[in-house]
């Protein structure tokens, strides 16, 4: 019976699956957990288990549930599975988003207990979980809340909700600065609860409360799902895990297949520890494994599995392929971002098919002085995430503030933004005489009229006249490096970014992409045309999906994708791995750097036969350093021309140095080898440090 099933999906899937991917495809009752290698077929075999339930076990494709990651992954897995299988047992099969089958528990119960719950997510309603944040934000804060700390506010909320902690024990666990956060996340809580609103994380924690509480509910989905099935589960959290479990449960009748080596969802709640503690969950769990990569070259498929290994707090797999060997990993050091975006259009401009080019980055931020390169190459590319808070960050807004002033002295508001961001001791009275007065003057001349100021502060405000002026004849790039240097706000952010809540370190990528895109102006006009020009360009390249264009990814959102080239841009330490890594990790805690390392491996494992590593030395003109992910990279490659080389290395065999010219191997130990160079003599040499630099050349 399997054997024609198996002849069946090789026909209709053009794919003859391996011993161990027919093996979990078999599985029929009881717990089991599939644990593959990236580009395994776990998606693969996934369908084709659902399928063997349907067409061999009789099950019908209702009692069937299969959970996936995304709403994307769930629209894919259908079609592919009604391409297979026809539309007929296609439609009635259930693949699904964790979010949407809670919310239909949710819709279910509603309809029992006749109340009415209403969803807060998306733009487009006049009650929305953004505004309503805002408002809270506002009111207990007294300001505005920016986009960044909307997305810190977010996280926090989604995290305690998926992790069900409890607020007291969140913030004892985590030492946010997020200013009033317990009362904000308190006060979201009762405004929601007192109009029946919720939130994607309430779907979540809420249809759990409805199961936990109404048993005849409970049944009802235990009853139809007789077999559940759950996709990516490295990255399912806890409440996640515990709606899971409440549905299988007593027949357990759970089928996951996850790699922990991917998990890369820890700030949203994800447990990938759970998955290591599986079996004792769920006891009887059937094990299977799946570590032949189809994807990747040989090369590639090596030095991912040699780096992940380095994580501890894992499953020991063995990344495997069958793939032959293609064009080595490149790791590309240049000097700044202008080099690397140089590199990267030089290579994609060769081809005509931009749709298999990747690039990948660690933080949106890095899209920014790509897509400026790519648009004036006129190269067509796709942006994975293009709602990008660079356009409204503060940051940005000040330099356009300091900028705006330069034009029109006149333009208190935009003064009001950056006056004490200089570093000028300009009192909040003295702005406010300025606000009161009438504009016929400039700022500075008005200042210079305010009675509250002694002569040492008036001669600081002529300064500060005499410098605007000079910035307002500066083209931009040069303008904002002055506003850095000389007005003195590079050293207003160095100070102030902790206590803002930032890093040093994403500040400096954000003002060192603000004068990329300055780079190619003449104007502080054509500058703020630029940057209204590629804010549109980013959101239009939406309608460039599935056509023939350049991929940019975070690498968080390229999870479950592959591409013939990938490469991974702005790989610098403090921003990949991230600062908060390296620093958790010097106190002893690793966690966060092997989910960084994780993270690392997942763009990397996304290429099939190019996959180019991009390294920076300098950003926004101050020294970086290589992130520590890409010399590790380094030196397991050098490993492997270790290993490589003394393969061929024999006693007795000619050799040539690039110093010393030709000689002999008189001896090869584990580290050294010793050659009689016909000029030079003996000598004991690093093989180490000679592969290195290059040094040997085998005759
Ligand atoms: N038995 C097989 N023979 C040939 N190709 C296969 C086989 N199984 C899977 N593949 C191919 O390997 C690639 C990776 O498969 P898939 O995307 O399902 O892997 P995955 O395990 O979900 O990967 P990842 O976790 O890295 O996203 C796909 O192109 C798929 O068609």
């Amino acid at each position: 019976m399997s054997s024609s099933f198996f002849d069946l999906l090789k026909m209709k899937y053009s794919i003859d699956l391996n011993k161990q991917q027919k093996q979990a495809v078999l599985h029929k009752n009881g717990p089991a957990i599939v644990l593959a290698v990236p580009g395994a077929g776990k998606t693969t075999v996934l369908i084709s288990r659902t399928a063997n339930l349907i067409l061999n076990h009789n099950i019908n494709p209702e009692n069937i549930l299969s959970i996936t990651f995304s709403k994307a992954a769930a629209r894919d897995m259908k079609d592919r599975f009604s391409s297979i299988f026809g539309q007929g047992i296609g439609s009635k099969a259930n693949f699904s988003t964790i979010h949407s089958f809670a919310y239909s528990i949710i819709r279910d119960y509603a309809c029992i207990a006749k109340k009415s719950y209403r969803l807060i997510e998306g733009e487009s309603s006049s009650t929305n979980k953004t505004l309503i944040l805002r408002e809270i934000y506002r009111t207990v804060n007294n300001s505005f809340l920016n986009e960044d700390k909307l997305e810190e506010l977010l996280s926090h909320i989604s995290y305690i909700k998926n992790m069900m902690l409890k607020i007291d024990d969140f913030i004892k666990a985590n030492n946010t600065s997020f200013n009033n956060f317990s009362e904000i996340y308190n006060l979201y809580e009762s405004y929601k609860k007192e109009h029946n609103y919720i939130d994607f994380d309430d779907m979540l924690t809420l249809s759990y409360e409805i199961l936990k509480s109404n048993s005849k509910l409970l049944n009802k989905y235990r009853d139809k799902y007789e077999y559940v099935q759950v996709d990516e589960g490295q990255d399912t959290s806890k409440i996640q895990n515990e709606i899971i479990k409440a549905i299988v449960s007593p027949k357990n009748n759970l089928f996951i297949v996850a790699d922990d080596d991917q998990s890369i969802y820890g700030f949203r709640g994800a447990v990938p520890e759970e998955l290591l503690d599986f079996k004792s969950i769920y006891p009887n769990t059937k094990m299977f494994y799946m570590e032949e990569n189809y994807r990747s070259s040989k090369n590639i498929v090596y030095i991912c599995n040699e780096f992940i290994k380095k994580n501890t707090s894992r499953y020991i797999k063995n990344l495997i392929t069958s793939n032959s060997n293609n064009r080595p990993i490149t790791i590309v050091k240049v000097k700044d971002q202008y080099q690397q975006y140089k590199y990267i259009i030089e290579n994609i401009s060769k081809k005509q098919c931009f749709y298999n080019s990747a690039i990948l980055y660690r933080n949106n931020i890095s899209l920014i002085g790509m897509v400026e390169g790519l648009i004036r190459h006129n190269i067509p590319f796709y942006v994975r995430d293009s709602k990008m808070s660079f356009f409204n960050h503060w940051v940005l807004k000040d330099i356009v503030a300091f900028l705006e002033v330069a034009l029109e002295p006149k333009n208190s508001l935009a003064f009001e933004k950056i006056y004490y961001k200089m570093n000028r001791y300009i009192s909040k009275d003295s702005i406010s005489y300025v606000l009161k007065a009438n504009m016929s003057h400039s700022v500075f001349d008005i200042l210079l009229e305010y009675p509250g100021f002694q002569y040492f502060q008036l001669d600081r405000i002529r300064s500060l006249k005499r410098e605007f002026k000079s910035l307002s004849r500066k083209n931009p790039y040069e303008g904002i490096s002055f506003i850095e240097k000389e007005l003195e706000y590079a050293n207003y952010l160095r100070d102030n970014c902790k206590s803002l809540g930032y890093s040093y370190e994403s500040i400096k990528a954000i003002i060192s992409n603000i004068k990329i895109i300055a780079k190619e102006t003449k104007t502080i006009q054509e500058f703020l045309e630029k940057l209204n020009n590629m804010q549109r360009a980013i959101e239009d390249s939406r309608y460039n999906k599935g056509k023939n264009a350049v991929y940019l990814s975070t690498i968080h959102s390229a999870k479950g994708l592959e591409f013939e080239e990938i490469y991974m841009i702005d790989l610098v330490d403090g921003d990949f791995p991230s600062q908060a890594s390296i620093e958790a990790f010097e106190e002893g805690n690793y966690k966060l750097l092997e989910e960084e390392r994780r993270l690392f491996y997942v763009g990397m494992t996304r290429a099939k036969t190019v996959l180019d590593i991009i390294t920076l030395s300098t950003m926004n003109n101050e020294e970086v350093q290589n992130s520590r992910f890409v010399k590790e990279l380094e030196w397991i490659m050098l490993s492997l021309k270790e290993i490589q080389v003394k393969k061929q290395l024999v006693v007795g065999n000619e050799i040539s140095h690039s110093k010393f010219g030709k000689g002999n191997i008189i001896n090869i130990t584990n580290d050294t080898i010793t050659i009689k160079f016909h000029k030079e003599g003996k000598k004991r040499l690093s093989l180490h440090s000679c592969l290195e630099k290059g040094l040997l050349e085998i005759v």
